[in-house]
């Protein structure tokens, strides 16, 4: 398949619940000034080679997205690499009516999770890491990677990150857990002879340490144009001092944190100047990133329900999957929980914001004690043999 043919414009989508009501305003706007239409799913289809004033307004479209998207700076103290955070803002309290704080409401889940498996999957940035300034330097501390160690003892463990599958493993190093990277693109998980063999882009493989696996990649094809597109990235934002792009291997992440925010506008430029070339390709955002990743049906929540069938654990009555994130692609996640009412999603946040997760926690160092608190329950069921393992 040529992916570079199609002569329909790059489509922009966000699932962003703060981002969404401007970006579509403006997006809205677009389609009265230049004819675009809106397909049934919400992406926007632009007629090409209107130059100038369309680029401009897609741009726009994008920085207003970039402005709305950006949280109130965080305090992190300096004693404790954990992102810990005094929320100042009085509706954090009235949000947690919403969103209970999921170590407060522990014993809840706890009751609802009796006599069921949980399967638990975790992001990576934001949840498992702070968010820094460097996203080469967005380490885990020792205590929560032990923290992680000793529940995947305990249960089904996966991390599903927008980082390549690689990096996140050289972060979190650690091979009791499954891992999926590049937003759900790109999943190892343990080979079953009922796996899901709909599933066309699985293949057996071993993995580093030796063992046979099965390898998810559905957007495959789509790896020269990811390499293609980041080297253009990073020609095209080379001169915007603070921007960083960084391969994903099936996305790529064009980071503006540290670029000041007179040039954020330019950093819009830059992309849309490169991914109007590649009408496969779409843009969503993130943390103070832009994300370029193939137009295909695929995300953390479809990698949810992948993982959960690779595992044996989809549409079992005693499975309780709970999913933690930070971030918008998580949404996807915490979606496909609510919707099959089966678990739940919990959101890390310090400032309040719309999500379809379930429960809350503040940041990082909330999820190392919720992940220990489960360990802690899982042990105590035990020892009192009131639960079969
Ligand atoms: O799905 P995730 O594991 O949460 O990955 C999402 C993106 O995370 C990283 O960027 C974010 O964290 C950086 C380090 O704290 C921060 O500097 C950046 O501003 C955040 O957007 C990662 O670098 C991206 O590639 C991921 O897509």
């Amino acid at each position: 398949m040529d992916l570079k043919t199609n002569h329909a414009a790059p489509v922009l989508t966000d699932s962003a619940p703060i981002a969404q009501s401007r970006l579509h305003s403006s997006l809205l706007h677009c389609t009265t000034a230049s004819g675009a239409a809106f397909s049934p799913n919400l992406l926007l289809t632009v007629p090409r080679k209107k130059a100038g004033l369309l680029d401009d307004v897609r741009s726009s479209s994008w920085l207003d997205a970039m402005k709305a998207s950006s949280p109130p700076p965080k305090r992190v103290t300096k004693e404790q690499n954990n992102d810990r955070t005094s929320p100042d803002d009085s509706g954090y309290s009235n949000w947690l009516l919403k969103y209970p704080s999921a170590l407060a409401s522990f014993e809840q889940i706890a009751n609802f999770a009796r006599g069921k498996r949980i399967a638990l999957f975790l992001d990576y940035d934001g949840t498992l890491s702070p968010i820094v300034d460097n996203p080469d330097c967005a380490f885990m501390s020792n205590d929560m990677r032990s923290a992680v160690k000793i529940v995947a003892k305990y249960f089904p463990t996966a991390i599903i990150s927008g980082r390549s599958r690689d990096k996140v493993y050289e972060f979190v190093g650690l091979t009791e857990l499954y891992y999926a990277g590049s937003h759900g693109m790109d999943i190892v998980s343990p080979v079953r002879e009922s796996a899901p063999a709909d599933h066309v882009n699985s293949i057996r493989s071993t993995c580093k340490r030796g063992k046979e696996v099965n390898l998810f990649q559905p957007a495959s094809e789509f790896l020269p144009m990811i390499d293609e597109v980041f080297n253009s990235l990073v020609e095209s934002t080379r001169d915007i001092k603070g921007a960083k792009v960084e391969n994903n291997k099936f996305c790529v992440s064009v980071h503006y944190r540290n670029v000041d925010d007179k040039y954020w506008d330019a950093v819009a430029r830059s992309v849309d100047k490169v991914i109007k070339n590649y009408p496969k390709l779409r843009l969503t955002h993130g943390r103070k990133v832009l994300e370029v990743r193939p137009v295909i049906d695929w995300d953390k929540g479809k990698a949810v329900t992948f993982l959960l069938e690779s595992l044996g654990l989809n549409n079992c009555d005693d499975v309780l999957p709970i999913y933690i994130g930070d971030d918008r692609t998580d949404e996807d996640a915490f979606k496909v929980l609510r919707e099959r009412r089966r678990g739940y999603g919990i959101l890390v946040s310090s400032a309040p914001k719309e999500s379809n997760a379930y429960y809350s926690l503040r940041d990082p160092f909330e999820v190392m004690e919720f992940l220990k608190s489960l360990v802690m329950w899982k042990k105590v069921k035990c020892s009192i043999g009131s639960e079969v393992l």
